[in-house]
């Protein structure tokens, strides 16, 4: 099985046993998963933060990279959940993902001097 097929599977399983099923119905429903999830996201963030030696201002802090390496994760799983509220299978996260990549190579071949909104449009 395709890997990232398999991590929507499993996120989808660990969501219904948290007692979550996505997308949820509604557009209010769909706005605070939205809400959850970024927030859950901003918080895994923090601690990513947290793993590195950030304050310019102490010197008790170091890098704790096998810590940086679970945030990452962490924040995988609230990602994976993100796209699903939104309806996304991880067919339709990879095809966007080619579309926006190319958008973004094109930029940078056009030396990305102005910002084109219309550019992803098609995705
Ligand atoms: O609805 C949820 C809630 C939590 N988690 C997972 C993602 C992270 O791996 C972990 C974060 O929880 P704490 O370790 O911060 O409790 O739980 C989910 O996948 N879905």
């Amino acid at each position: 099985m395709d890997k990232l097929e398999e991590i929507f599977r499993m996120q989808e399983a660990l969501n219904a046993r948290i007692g979550v099923t996505l997308p949820p119905p509604t557009e209010e429903e769909k706005t605070k998963w939205v809400l959850n999830y970024t927030r859950a996201m901003q918080q895994e963030t923090a601690e990513l933060i947290d793993s590195v030696p950030w304050k310019w201002w102490a010197k008790y802090q170091k890098f704790d990279e096998q810590n940086a390496k679970v945030e990452v994760v962490d924040l995988f799983h609230f990602l994976v959940s993100l796209a699903q509220t939104l309806g996304m299978s991880a067919d339709d996260v990879y095809q966007a993902y080619l579309k926006k990549n190319a958008v973004n190579h094109a930029r940078q071949e056009s030396g990305y001097v102005k910002k084109d909104e219309a550019d992803s449009r098609h995705i």
